[in-house]
C-alpha cells in the first residue's frame, strides 16, 4: 500500500544582498510567488511552502494547482526528498519516481552508460536490477555511440532522452510529474508521452503538478490548490477546478 503524509511542512529560501522591508515593499503587490518575510536572524526570505498538511492513499490521483510561484515545484522536491522539510514531517510508503527535475543527480563528466547507472541507484534499483534493463534504457534512449561519451558534451534534449529513459524504467509506486519534461525532439516526445501514460497507469499515487487543465484532467481525480505557498482548496477535481477558474 502506498501513501503520503505531511504534517505541518514548511519551507522557506533565504534571499541575500537585501533588506526584508526593501524587498517587502517592492513585492507587497505581486500576485506571484511565495510569502515574504524574515528568518530568526531578520534576513529576508522567501516563504515557499507554510504549514502544508496532506494526506494522500492509495490510489490517488492529484493535482498540484495554482499561480506561478506557488509552491508547487518546491512541494514536489520536498515529495522526493530533494529538499528536507525546515520544520514538519514526511511519510513516503513506497518507491518514489519523480518525472521532474530529471537531471538531478546526474554527473556530466561521466559518460551516458555511467550515469544510467548512477541514476538508476539513485532511483532504488539494485545493481543486478540495473544491468538486468541496461539494454531497454539503451533502446529507449536512441543515443547509440554517444553514451560512450561524457554528457556534458550531449543537448538539452539528448540529456532529456537520457534521464528520461532512466526514470522511466522502473515501476512506479509514488510518481511525481510536473507538467513538461523538458527538451525532446517530436518523435522523442510521442514516445515518451506513451510511456508516461503507461506508467501513470501502473502508478499506486500519482501527483502531478500543471497549470493545463486539459493536461491534468484525464488523470486527476482530487485537486489541491496552492497560493504564495499555503493550501487555499482540496478537494475532487472538478469541484476544485470550478472554484479555482471561478
Ligand atoms: N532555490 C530557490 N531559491 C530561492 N527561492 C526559491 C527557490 N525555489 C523556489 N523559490 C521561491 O519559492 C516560491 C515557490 O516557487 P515554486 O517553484 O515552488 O513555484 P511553482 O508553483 O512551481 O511556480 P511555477 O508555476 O511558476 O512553476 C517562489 O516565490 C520562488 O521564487
Amino acid at each position: 500500500m502506498n501513501s503520503i503524509r505531511l504534517q505541518n511542512v514548511s519551507v522557506s529560501f533565504p534571499i541575500y544582498g537585501t533588506s526584508t522591508r526593501s524587498l517587502r515593499n517592492r513585492i507587497m503587490a505581486s500576485a506571484t510567488g511565495g510569502r515574504i518575510g524574515s528568518d530568526r536572524n531578520d534576513r529576508a526570505c522567501v516563504q515557499a511552502l507554510s504549514d502544508i498538511n496532506i494526506d494522500i492513499g492509495m490510489g490517488e490521483r492529484v493535482a498540484l494547482i495554482g499561480h506561478n510561484g506557488a509552491g508547487k515545484t518546491t512541494l514536489l522536491r520536498v515529495l522526493s526528498g530533494i529538499y528536507p522539510p525546515q520544520t514538519g514531517s514526511i511519510r513516503v510508503e513506497g518507491k518514489i519516481a519523480p518525472l521532474f527535475d530529471i537531471g538531478f543527480g546526474m554527473d556530466p563528466d561521466g559518460t551516458g552508460y555511467d550515469n544510467i547507472r548512477l541514476r538508476s541507484l539513485y532511483l532504488g534499483l539494485s545493481r543486478e536490477e540495473v544491468e538486468r534493463r541496461m539494454e531497454d534504457i539503451v533502446a529507449f534512449t536512441e543515443l547509440g555511440p554517444f553514451l560512450d561519451m561524457p554528457i556534458r558534451t550531449y543537448s538539452a534534449g539528448m540529456q532529456t532522452r537520457l534521464s528520461f529513459a532512466v526514470s522511466t524504467s522502473i515501476k512506479p509506486e509514488v510518481l511525481l510529474l510536473d507538467e513538461g519534461i523538458g527538451a525532446g525532439d517530436a518523435a522523442f516526445m510521442e514516445k515518451a508521452n506513451q510511456r508516461i501514460q503507461s506508467f501513470i497507469g501502473q502508478a499506486g499515487i500519482l501527483v502531478l503538478a500543471s497549470h493545463s487543465k486539459s493536461i491534468l484532467a484525464p488523470y486527476c481525480t482530487r485537486a489541491i490548490r496552492l497560493e504564495h505557498g499555503r493550501i487555499v482548496d482540496d478537494g475532487p477535481f472538478e469541484e476544485v477546478m470550478t472554484r479555482y477558474e471561478g
